[in-house]
């Protein structure tokens, strides 16, 4: 994929993380902080510790705690928090990045906007507004996202897609679509502005993944839910540990650590998820960034975490699966039609159709024509009365364009009957409806181009059936191995198409689709969609056109191609700057993989403050309570030397894990249950053993400096 140098930031880039360790103070403010309920909860323990430890150094009777040992506490508690605000800090500073190399190519410029005496008078691009029309030309940058209304250009798009070569961007058809920044290299157009300043898709990604205006996804609310009410639990058991350190205390004499408050609130602190709790929202924008990064743009963070939960995916065939610049290759006539007549009639269909597959026709059409006498005898003699010469003259034919829904093409002429061509269910039913018959062998020269894949369109003129032109279309190298890979992420692939169901078919089995649907008509597709969601199941599509818009607003993740209409880019709820419409394949991978790296992460806090429960409650109470000595197989140098070891660990694993929070976990395409197994065994296991592995060591090294 061609992606721009500027956007690949670097995980420690210094200046980055320079802005996030200042943004980690500011965030300290409890306004922040309260919005996320467990380090909210160390923050009030911290404070608690601190006044405690003030107390200490006004009154050392206070407490049996050493002032040393209360410092380092504190140091350590408020690292804790520091490390969480650092992470999301980060994650924000990146994806910031990101955004900023993007929006770098919203340069002020000159706009060209029209006056309301129809004149275009030059203004400046940053006060253009919804609804105003402009015109570029040649060499001009496009000063705003926006459609064509006039005009066919040329476009270079390489600002935001990093993709060299130019792109057609025209009015009325699907490709009317054309973004600010982006520079016109050939003719005019005249575009309607499409979005508010700083409204646009952009800027409303941008928005996403800063601070001030994120909103939490229902999946991350829930999750803050969860460890909310953990935290509530632990609070509950550290709590009852203090009458039980006291009892301890009072029954053996001994001076035991459980009953100041500040060991207590290191306790409490290893006990309750920070790991998950410091890292959520970093998952969370990192998975938004990983998606930009894609050139995807999400209007939503909960868009790009549906899409890791996706069940189907519904693709086009056509430019999809395929190449998509289908191109005649034969043409094939019927009973006593030459082939010579078909060419004819099937180039004199597209006389004014600007489709690939019309442009093609002509191409073979011409390709004959100027091949002269070889061309025309390799095409089977002509009737003698029809010899192939020009293209009729405009004035003398109405143009029938290709729309969606017909599934065909042709010409109303002014003397003569209308030719058409079109897809073979359309145009049979079209011959039939004339009072037209379908000669002998049709339906199976159909069949046959069908058989193979190929694309067969049929030619009539009037009520009688020419012949055949055959498409055909090459499948996109490396497609199959993509559909391997999602059938392997438990994804279930349909290619939809206005084909008829044997080249379909074909098609399916040489890519290795699961299902297809044939001969389908926009609405075929959103029924499709409404059918699936009914029993339960998550579908994602791509599309570009007005036609698709209903289809890409009912599916659960509808992407859009950047070059698409208006209308299919604010349907659905993610837009695609590469118009790349495999691009679905990344959607899924960049939700997939944020919502395995929740999950992981979350496995491992809650694994790890389990652990760290074993490692510290009989160390505390060593002392006191004798009967613990048996679950104290640590060995810790001293119960102070425990308790400080558990919280430099428990503040430490989170800058550790800060890496795999923003790249997320390496994804790799198996099944959910797989996935769940080797999740719990090793964030699972590890989570288990890490704490008791780093504590012993932080212990050991406490002894060894002297500090235990
Ligand atoms: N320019 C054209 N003129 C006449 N018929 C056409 C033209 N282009 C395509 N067709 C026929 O109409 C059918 C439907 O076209 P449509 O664009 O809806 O779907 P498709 O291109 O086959 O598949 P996809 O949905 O994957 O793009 C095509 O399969 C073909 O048979
Ligand atoms: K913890
Ligand atoms: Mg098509």
């Amino acid at each position: 994929m061609n992606r721009r140098a500027s956007k690949q930031v670097r995980l420690w880039d210094r200046e980055l993380m320079r802005l996030a360790a200042v943004r980690a103070l500011v965030m300290l403010r409890p306004d922040f902080m309260w919005k996320n309920p467990v380090m909210f909860v160390v923050e009030i323990g911290t404070v608690l510790s601190l006044l405690m430890t003030v107390q200490k150094a006004l009154d050392a009777t206070s407490t049996p705690a050493t002032l040393g040992y209360l410092i380092a506490l504190d140091a350590w508690l408020i690292a804790t928090i520091l490390f969480a605000n650092f992470a999301e800090a980060l994650a924000e500073a990146r994806g910031k990045a990101q955004a900023d190399a993007l929006r770098k190519t919203k340069q002020a410029t000159t706009a060209f906007r029209r006056q309301s005496s129809g004149k275009f008078e030059p203004i400046l691009s940053t006060e253009l507004t919804l609804g105003d029309v402009v015109a570029v030309e040649a060499g001009q940058m496009i000063p705003a996202d926006g459609e064509i209304l006039e005009g066919v250009a040329s476009v270079d798009e390489s600002a935001i897609t990093g993709e060299s070569a130019p792109v057609i961007r025209e009015a009325g058809g699907d490709r009317s679509g054309v973004t600010g920044g982006t520079r016109v290299l050939s003719d005019r157009i005249v575009i309607r502005v499409t979005v508010k300043p700083g409204e646009s898709f952009l800027d409303q990604m941008i928005a996403l993944v800063e601070g001030a205006k994120r909103k939490r996804t229902p999946n991350e609310l829930a999750l803050s839910i969860v460890l909310a009410a953990f935290t509530l639990i632990f609070l509950i058991v550290t709590a009852t540990l203090w009458p039980l350190a006291r009892y301890a205390e009072n029954s053996t004499g001994i001076v035991g650590l459980g009953t100041d408050i500040p060991t207590l609130v290191a306790l409490l602190v290893c006990l309750i998820p920070t790991t998950i709790g410091a890292l959520l929202a970093a998952i969370g924008i990192a998975g938004m960034d990983r998606a930009l990064r894609a050139n995807i743009i999400a209007k939503s963070g909960k868009a790009v975490e549906v899409a890791g939960d996706v069940d189907t995916l519904l693709l086009d065939k056509t430019g999809t699966i395929t190449m998509g610049n289908r191109r005649a290759t034969r043409f094939l006539p019927a009973g006593a039609w030459s082939a010579v007549d078909v060419a004819r009639l099937a180039a004199w269909a597209s006389a004014a159709d600007e489709t690939p597959e019309g442009k093609s026709i002509v191409e073979l059409w011409k390709q004959y024509r100027d091949s002269g006498d070889r061309g025309l005898s390799e095409l089977g003699s002509s009737n003698g009365h029809d010899a192939i010469t020009g293209m009729p003259a405009p004035e003398t034919f109405r143009v029938v364009p290709f729309s969606a829904h017909t599934r065909m093409s042709g010409i109303d002429r002014l003397a003569g009957e209308p030719i058409r061509k079109g897809a073979t269910d359309a145009m049979l039913a079209y011959v039939q409806r004339l009072g037209g018959t379908v000669p002998a062998g049709v339906r199976e020269q159909i069949d046959a181009v069908a058989s193979e894949g190929a694309t067969p369109l049929v030619v009539a003129e009037g009520n009688r059936i020419a012949g055949i032109v055959v498409l055909e279309d090459i499948l996109k190298p490396g497609i199959r191995e993509r559909f391997e890979r999602l059938r392997k992420m438990g994804l279930r692939t349909v290619m939809v198409t206005g084909d008829n169901p044997l080249t379909a078919q074909s098609i399916a089995q040489q890519a290795g689709v699961d299902d297809f649907i044939a001969e389908a008509t926009p609405e075929a597709k959103l029924a499709y969609i409404r059918r699936e969601q009914a029993s339960g199941k998550l579908v994602a599509m791509m599309g570009d056109g007005t036609n698709d818009a209903p289809a890409l607003a009912q599916a659960d993740v509808g992407v859009a191609m950047n070059s698409g209409t208006q209308a299919a880019k604010e349907a659905g709820n993610m837009v695609d700057l590469d118009s790349d419409p495999t691009k679905l394949i990344e959607v899924v991978e960049v939700g997939k993989q944020l919502l395995m790296t929740r999950g992981a992460l979350t496995t491992f806090s809650i694994a790890n403050d389990m652990a760290k429960y074993f490692a510290i409650v009989p160390a505390l109470f060593a002392g006191t309570l004798p009967g613990l000595k048996r679950l104290d197989f640590m060995q810790l140098t001293s119960p102070t030397s425990a308790i400080l070891s558990a919280v430099i660990f428990n503040a430490i694993i989170i800058p550790c894990l800060i890496p795999i929070a923003l790249k997320g976990v390496r994804y790799r395409p198996v099944g959910a249950d797989a996935l769940l197994r080797r999740n719990l065994l090793i964030w699972g296991l590890g989570g288990v053993i890490t704490p008791f592995v780093g504590i012993k060591a932080i212990d050991w090294l406490l002894a060894a400096l002297g500090l235990a």
